[in-house]
């Protein structure tokens, strides 16, 4: 065991100052839960309120006077804000399971470690649980900086009456992990279709003919990497914890900066933050010039776009195409200019749904 290598006087004197500042911090939390508590029973209904923990979390990230980096700054706060909610409203968040996929770090990086966390088989699960009460909220991939939209999110938001009260922006880093195996005498590699893409220059540099082998989850490869000899796996280091796995190789992902958005969906949307987007779906017909006119609102009205994608209306192939189009803006829809577009946009499109506004990731703002 390691031992101090001579406690000296003045290790001693910053350790007893650290207990008395530790004591002062335990009251000042205490005192924190009390009032939270307090407004917890003046609040009617729900007392989540996501807009309120983006504002503190970026004020506390902003005055950080150092030395702590400003993400530890937010990590500290958000685990006692989660214990503060708990306290007044136990959650029950649902993710895409299985345990240790990136939809549970992006949950516990949203959430904290208060709620109870519930892994969901599929994506239209996370939607069922939500919408059935059995969860709080739930948390879904949307989009993948490397390999864009993740389709069937986008197709459930279409039907879902669950709005939209959060993102999560997840630096999504990849590992090989075996049991054990070296890497010369791996046969097999599993993974989601999504990681091996991302991977697939490292793949080819450091295990070329190696068959890789498409699975449901980045945890689904891990288990079978953990029951398989000479399999390996990618995966989040969450991952490689949940399942026993060693990590040979770590962030492989071709491109350093792939990033996952995470939505989170609940009953409700979220007030105005100060720094907010909001999504919508609307639906276009296959004529010259019309989607242009949908989004002229948006450019006269000086609302910025962070995201547009399309996708076919099922059903509609064989006649005339339609088109789904999802759109995020920058700003709230109660701030006027977002209110003005969406109007304008509503007289026009053939059918119009604000999924809602909420929080810019807090990650990223
Ligand atoms: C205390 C409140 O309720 C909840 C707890 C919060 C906190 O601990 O800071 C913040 C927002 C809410 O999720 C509040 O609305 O201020």
């Amino acid at each position: 065991m390691a031992t101090d290598p001579s406690p000296n006087d003045e290790l001693l004197k910053l350790r007893d100052a650290i207990d008395a500042i530790d004591t002062q911090v335990l009251q000042l939390i205490s005192e924190r839960a009390r009032h939270a508590h307090r407004i917890g029973e003046i609040k009617q209904g729900n007392i989540y309120r996501p807009e309120r923990e983006a504002q503190v979390l970026r004020r506390l990230a902003d005055d950080n006077p150092g030395p702590l980096p400003p993400q530890a700054v937010k990590t500290v706060f958000r685990e006692i804000m989660s214990a503060c909610l708990a306290l007044e409203q136990p959650l029950t968040v649902a993710f895409l399971g299985p345990v240790g996929t990136f939809s549970e770090s992006a949950a516990r990086r949203h959430f904290g470690a208060a709620p109870t966390f519930q892994p969901m088989a599929t994506i239209d699960d996370v939607f069922r649980a939500v919408e059935s009460g059995n969860a709080s909220y739930g948390v879904v991939p949307v989009e993948n900086s490397t390999e864009g939209a993740v389709g069937r999110t986008l197709d459930m938001l279409l039907s879902t009456t669950q709005m939209l009260c959060g993102e999560v922006m997840l630096r999504v880093e990849q590992n090989l992990m075996t049991r054990d195996t070296p890497l010369n005498e791996i046969r097999c590699v599993y993974s989601h279709a999504q990681s091996l893409a991302q991977c697939h220059e490292w793949l080819n540099r450091n295990l070329p003919g190696v068959p890789v082998v498409a699975v449901a989850s980045n945890a689904e490869a891990a288990i079978r990497a953990s029951e398989e000899e000479r399999a390996a796996a990618i995966a989040g280091q969450a991952a490689a914890d949940a399942y026993g796995l060693k990590i040979l190789a770590a962030n492989i992902e071709d491109d350093p900066a792939n990033t996952t958005r995470f939505l989170v969906l609940g009953e409700h949307d979220a007030g105005p933050s100060g720094r907010d987007k909001t999504s919508i779906i609307f639906t276009v017909q296959n004529k010259a010039g019309a989607v242009v006119s949908l989004l002229q609102p948006l450019a006269e009205e000086g609302v910025s776009m962070t995201k547009l994608q399309s996708r076919p209306v099922r059903g509609f192939g064989s006649g005339g195409w339609q088109y789904v189009f999802y759109v995020d803006v920058e700003g709230h829809q109660h701030d006027p200019a977002v209110a003005r577009a969406l109007s304008r946009i509503r007289a026009e499109a053939g059918s119009l749904k604000v999924l809602g506004s909420y929080p810019v990731s807090v990650n990223n703002s």
